[in-house]
């Protein structure tokens, strides 16, 4: 028999244009996945700080048209991922949904389009591999509080292996366009976390590093390598390096950077400013032979194929969380991975 089965796409979202940078960046700023202040002290917090970022910010979006690409981006792979779901399960019928965190179309949103939709199934599909209570955690919870019920949910999957294929592909595809240079460095660059985020228990940083060892394992030639972190907020200590001083180094080696981002998985500002525009400046300014970026996965073929498997798999035994694996892959030393929480844990 047919079923109806809706895959719901979580990921942060943007601001869809230059109005909406600051009620945009209050809502982030006001998620206690993020800034752990209690109410009412968080929303002062987040008011302030999107007073202060706001301008700034709206100059970045600016360079992008005045807001973020996210959501077309987003489309794309939505549309890419149901035409692969369909070929690959032509009885059942699938639609995908944008699940966005911070910005339209929030989660709430979403939650209400499935429901009229009439789903069988429900798919809860992180547009974030490698898990983080700042990201998938948040999103999960918004669902939860916005009525979703329990629904079929991948946690993360940071070595799934068309996903680790896609990347290894994209950075050798990078590299040969560049006329194959000698000297490189590949920077895998990932969003950055507070210290204090990971102190807690946060996973995201052992799956990035999982990651880069897979990918890094499938690129043999290319194995120079540096794990790095960006897009450092505020005041607080951030995880180290930072993909800035990294790039500043190997710069000043007479390295050829090839900058992967490794934790994003399509274009925004993150990646169309901070790493096409500020981070190629350093590279220039302090000597690089080469700056070379590797485009986000996007609707790349070995991506969908990725989130096709990791959709098929999910509607595979129970519902609830579904760990990379059946359990959960990260050490005991992080417990606030989810399938720890859920007692998923072989160890
Ligand atoms: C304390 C602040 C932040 C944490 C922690 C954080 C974690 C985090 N974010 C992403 C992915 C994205 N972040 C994006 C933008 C963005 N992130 C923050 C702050 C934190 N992120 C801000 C303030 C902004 C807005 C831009 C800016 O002012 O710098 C985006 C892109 C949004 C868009 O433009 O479309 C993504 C995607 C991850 C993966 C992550 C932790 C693992
Ligand atoms: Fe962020
Ligand atoms: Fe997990």
């Amino acid at each position: 028999m047919s079923r109806r089965i809706a895959v719901v796409l979580f990921n942060l979202g943007g601001p869809d244009g230059p109005e909406s940078v600051r009620p945009f960046l209050r809502n982030l700023f006001n998620d206690p996945a993020i800034i752990y202040a209690p109410w009412p002290v968080r929303p002062l917090i987040a008011e302030l700080i999107s007073r202060t970022r706001g301008p700034k910010a709206k100059l970045e979006y600016a360079k992008m048209g005045g807001g973020s690409p996210i959501i077309p981006e987003t489309e794309r792979q939505a549309d890419a991922l149901t035409a692969a779901l369909k070929a690959a399960s032509p009885d059942d019928e699938f639609a995908c949904f944008l699940a966005m965190r911070y910005w339209h179309p929030f989660t709430e949103e979403a939650v209400r389009e499935v429901k009229a939709w009439g789903a069988d199934e429900v798919i809860l599909l992180p547009l974030y591999p490698q898990f983080s209570t700042t990201t998938t955690g948040s999103s999960l919870k918004a669902w939860r509080d916005a009525g979703g019920g329990e629904a079929r949910t991948v946690c993360c999957y940071p070595l799934q292996p068309d996903f680790v294929k896609a990347h290894a592909d994209a950075i050798r595809t990078a590299w040969e366009e560049a006329g194959r240079p000698q000297n490189v460095r590949v920077l895998h660059s990932a969003h950055g976390l507070p210290e204090v985020t990971i102190a807690r228990g946060d996973p995201y940083r052992w799956q990035v590093e999982q990651t880069v060892a897979a990918v890094t394992a499938s690129l043999p030639e290319i194995a120079d390598h540096i794990t790095c972190f960006q897009s450092k907020v505020g005041p607080l200590e951030w995880i180290k390096p930072s993909t800035e001083e990294v790039v500043e180094e190997s710069a000043k080696e007479g390295r050829h950077i090839i900058l992967s981002p490794i934790a994003f998985v399509s274009e925004h500002i993150e990646t169309l400013v901070e790493l096409d525009e500020e981070y190629r400046l350093v590279a220039e300014e302090h000597g690089a032979a080469g700056y070379t970026r590797v485009p986000a996965l996007g609707a790349a073929d070995g991506f969908i194929e990725a989130l096709k498997s990791l959709t098929l798999d999910a509607l595979d035994g129970p519902v609830g969380l579904k760990p990379p694996n059946g359990r959960a892959i990260c050490p005991a030393e992080f417990g606030r991975c989810p399938c720890r929480e859920a007692g998923l844990a072989g160890n």
